[in-house]
Parts: structure tokens; C-alpha cells; sequence
């Protein structure tokens, strides 16, 4: 039985004037434990929307449409809130998006991560400071460091920062939200390695959110391609990089060139993406594929190519 299991999910939010956006289009995905699972795709296609429902942290605006969420078996959108707080960081955890915005610039580090400790847990105070110290030597800072404001971190520092807060409280789950977006390329992989190495250590599951495949190689298990708001192609990391069939993962790949693989100089995806708030009629990426054919005015249907590699498109796919 997988950890989690995420089944037909459809979620909407609710704009002014009685609209609505489809973020969330029925995606199904599992995630065992150990595993490492990597959501893929631009801005806006509804990565950080279905993360948060994990979490049942979705905005006030935002809507289950349909399908289900479960966790070690428990139904997840219909749980009382008394288990999902004691789901919440204590079984699955959150690393945000934007180390800067989401620590607190007037409060030193200690003062943060213990309260966030203590927020969750029912320690006493030097409980929670002894285990500030010690998420600090496990993410590879000097917990003297504690003393220090946000602004005294370079940005890969916050970031590990961030990290040894969404270990607070010993999860299962830690889903990392562009964890190294803004860092440099050095930095982006110490923090992939920390990762790596903590993943091992706990017996950590993850979900990695990415808009750039090319970073998922050493980390990830399975990979999902998430485009407005659907997942249009999934499979092992290894069918994903040498077997990519949907024309949108093959223009991710390229977007994003694998240091040391041969696939030419970075291309970059024509057209924008869709209007989430109008009806898609047929296949969502039509209008910017480049093997578009009349019959993708129709739904695609879901391929197969072996095991768990599919994809969402009317084309068998060439590699
Ligand atoms: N509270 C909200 N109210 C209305 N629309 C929202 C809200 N939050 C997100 N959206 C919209 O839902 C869609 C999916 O957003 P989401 O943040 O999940 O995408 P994403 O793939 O994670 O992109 P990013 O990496 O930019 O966060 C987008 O069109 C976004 O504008």
C-alpha cells in the first residue's frame, strides 16, 4: 500500500464575478515510502496548488471539485481538523517557496525555530532549543548560527534554514516547493545533496516541485509532468529523460538541457499558457504544441508505454 495516494484530485478556485479557475484537473499520483516523486511544469500549471491540498493548507477561495487524497489509508479532505493538525508538519511537511519571504527578518533563527517547535510539539523550552541545535548540525550549519538574523544567511544558508524547519517535527512526507529556485547553480546542488542525504538518514519520502527537469536526475524516483493543471505524462526519472513521448515534456527537456547530455542549445516554449478560467476543449497544450494535429481538438487518450510510464496525448509518441 502506498504512503499516499492521490486519486482523480480537481480543484477550482473562485474569482470575483462568479468565475472560476480550474488549477487542479483530476491528477492521480502515489508516492511509497522512501520515494521521491518530482511535479514538473511552467508557472501556473497547478504544482503548488496540489501540494498544498496535501496539506489541506489550500487558500479560503479554493474548491475540492472532486477526488481523493489519502494518506496511510486515511481520506485526507474529509478527516476532522483535529487529525489533519496532527497530519500537518508532524507527517507531512512543507519546505516554501522563497526562504526570504517566509522567515521572519526581525527575529533571530533560534527564536523562530523554536517557536515553530513549540508551535507543534509538547516539549519544554530547552527541549526545543537542544532540537534547534541539533536540525541546525543536520542541515550542516554551526547551530552558533542561531543567534543570527535572516538577513546574515546567504541564500542557499536561509534555505537550509528552511529545511531543518520542515524537519521540526521528524515527517514522513517533505514537500519541497522550488527549494532551489533563486540559487545558484553551485548552490542549488549542495542543497540537492542535502536532500539527498537527509532523504537516506530519515527514510524520507518527497515530492520535489520543479519547473526544470534537469535537476531531478540524482534525487528522484518518478517524475510527474503537470500542464494546466493535468499530469500529461509520468513515469520513472529514467523513462522521463531518455523516453520523454509527450511533445510538452520534450519541450521541458530541451527548455532545460541536462549538463553532459547532447541536446543542443536551450530552446524554449512557444505561446503561453492556457486561460485556466475558459472550458479546454480537447488537448490543453493544442495551441503551443508543435506536432499538433486536427484530431487534438478531441480528448487524448491516456497511453501506456511500459510499467508506469503514460502519457495524455493522441500521438503513440516518438522518443
Ligand atoms: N488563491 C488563488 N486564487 C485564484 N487563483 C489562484 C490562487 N492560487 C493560485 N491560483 C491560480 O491557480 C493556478 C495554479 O497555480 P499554482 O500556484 O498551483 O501553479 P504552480 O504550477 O505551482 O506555479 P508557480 O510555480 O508559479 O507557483 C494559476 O493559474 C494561479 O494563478
Amino acid at each position: 500500500m502506498a504512503l499516499l495516494e492521490v486519486d482523480s484530485l480537481k480543484i477550482a478556485f473562485e474569482l470575483t464575478g462568479g468565475k472560476r479557475l480550474k488549477a487542479v484537473n483530476g491528477i492521480s499520483f502515489s508516492l511509497d515510502e522512501g520515494e521521491t516523486l518530482a511535479l514538473v511544469g511552467e508557472s501556473g500549471s497547478g504544482k503548488t496548488t496540489a501540494a498544498l491540498s496535501l496539506m489541506r493548507l489550500l487558500p479560503k477561495n479554493a474548491v475540492i471539485d472532486g477526488g481523493e487524497i489519502r494518506y496511510k489509508q486515511r481520506d485526507v479532505l474529509t478527516a476532522p481538523e483535529g487529525m489533519i493538525q496532527k497530519l500537518r508538519w508532524k507527517e507531512i511537511a512543507m519546505i516554501f517557496q522563497g526562504a526570504m519571504n517566509a522567515l521572519n527578518p526581525v527575529l533571530t533563527i533560534e527564536k523562530q525555530m523554536v517557536e515553530a517547535i513549540l508551535l507543534h510539539e509538547t516539549v519544554s523550552n530547552e527541549a526545543a532549543y537542544a532540537r534547534a541545535e541539533m536540525l541546525m548540525r543536520r542541515v550542516e550549519i554551526d547551530p552558533k548560527r542561531l543567534k543570527q538574523y535572516p538577513h546574515q544567511f546567504s541564500g542557499g544558508m536561509r534555505q537550509r534554514v528552511m529545511i531543518a524547519m520542515a524537519l521540526a517535527c521528524e515527517p514522513k512526507i517533505v514537500i519541497g516547493d522550488e527549494p532551489t529556485t533563486a540559487l545558484d547553480v553551485m548552490v542549488q546542488a549542495q542543497i540537492f545533496e542535502l536532500l539527498e542525504s537527509l532523504k537516506k538518514e530519515m527514510g524520507l519520502s518527497m515530492i520535489l516541485i520543479t519547473h526544470d527537469l534537469s535537476i531531478l536526475g540524482d534525487i528522484c524516483d518518478k517524475v510527474a509532468v503537470m500542464y494546466a493543471g493535468e499530469i500529461v505524462e509520468s513515469g520513472s526519472v529514467e523513462a522521463i529523460y531518455e523516453d520523454a513521448r509527450h511533445p510538452y515534456t520534450q519541450k521541458l527537456l530541451a527548455a532545460y538541457p541536462i549538463i553532459g547530455k547532447k541536446r543542443g542549445l536551450p530552446d524554449f516554449i512557444p505561446g503561453q499558457p492556457l486561460d485556466m478560467t475558459k472550458p479546454v476543449q480537447g488537448c490543453a497544450f493544442y495551441s503551443r504544441c508543435h506536432k499538433a494535429m486536427p484530431i487534438c481538438l478531441s480528448r487524448p487518450p491516456l497511453r501506456t508505454v511500459e510499467g508506469a510510464h503514460q502519457f495524455l496525448c493522441h500521438l503513440e509518441g516518438e522518443a
